[in-house]
């Protein structure tokens, strides 16, 4: 599904990425954990297409993210940091919007009350919560019934019983099908819903394995500590 190599991206003199190199296989949910500015975002941004690598091959769904946008955009649903929307929409107009983009989307009620939005429905995304605008932005990746979702701090802001949900939800998409790479910091999200996880320490791949392989349960942030502790 996702085959990076050899990923290599810097920002002047910053080596944002040095050397990244994994495989994302159809239907996992593959988690991307490391410390502030390791290189996560970079990874993923190129994968989307938003950032154009300097060196290496990156191949999603058959497709170069790089030169074959549409395709890429089509097929990947990327989750929008919060306040990328306008104030003034409403949860629903926001996501019918959205819908409009693609060929095949969801329906926006059904997703609406999938994340549990149903009662604000008509909310302006101006007078949200924080873990509901964060929903919001789940709900913006999963639109267009993509084949991969890349979410980037799935449940930041969330409450533990929005976290769960959002849990829940990630979990009945893999079910029917839903390919996903997540970028997140929490361990107990990673042991919950990850496959396999790589661990990113200055732009290279530091470990890459299942969770219960890297640690045993309750434990990999100890792990984590370690790994990325120079
Ligand atoms: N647009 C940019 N211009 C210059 N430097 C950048 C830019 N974006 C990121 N960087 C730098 O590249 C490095 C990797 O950043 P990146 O955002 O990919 O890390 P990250 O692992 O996602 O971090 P975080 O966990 O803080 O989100 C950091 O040193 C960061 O300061």
């Amino acid at each position: 599904m996702i085959e990076i190599e050899h990923l290599h991206k810097r920002y002047g003199d910053v080596v944002a990425v040095d050397d990244v190199s994994f495989t994302v296989a159809a239907n996992e949910i593959f988690g991307i954990i490391g410390v502030n500015g390791a290189g996560k975002t970079t990874t993923v941004e190129c994968l989307t297409g938003v950032r154009t690598p300097d060196r290496g091959r990156i191949d999603v769904l058959g497709f170069d993210p790089a030169t074959q946008r549409d395709a890429i955009r089509t097929r990947v649903g990327v989750q929008l940091q919060a306040s990328a929307l306008p104030d003034r929409l409403s949860v629903h107009e926001a996501l019918d919007l959205y819908a409009s983009f693609y060929p095949d989307p969801r329906d926006p009620d059904e997703l609406i009350e999938l994340l549990n939005l149903s009662h604000r429905r008509d909310a302006r995304y101006g007078k949200l919560s924080g873990g509901e605008k964060q929903r919001v932005s789940v709900g913006l990746a999963l639109i267009g019934k993509p084949r991969i979702a890349v979410l980037d701090e799935l449940t930041t802001g969330l409450d533990p019983h929005a976290r769960r949900d959002v849990w829940s939800l990630i979990e009945r998409l893999k079910d029917d099908g839903l390919t996903v790479v997540l970028v997140t910091h929490f361990m107990d999200e990673v042991e919950r819903l990850c496959d396999r996880v790589a661990v990113i320490h200055a732009g290279r791949v530091k470990a890459l394995d299942t969770p219960t392989t890297l640690a045993r349960p309750g434990h990999l942030e100890d792990a984590f500590v370690e790994l990325t502790t120079a």
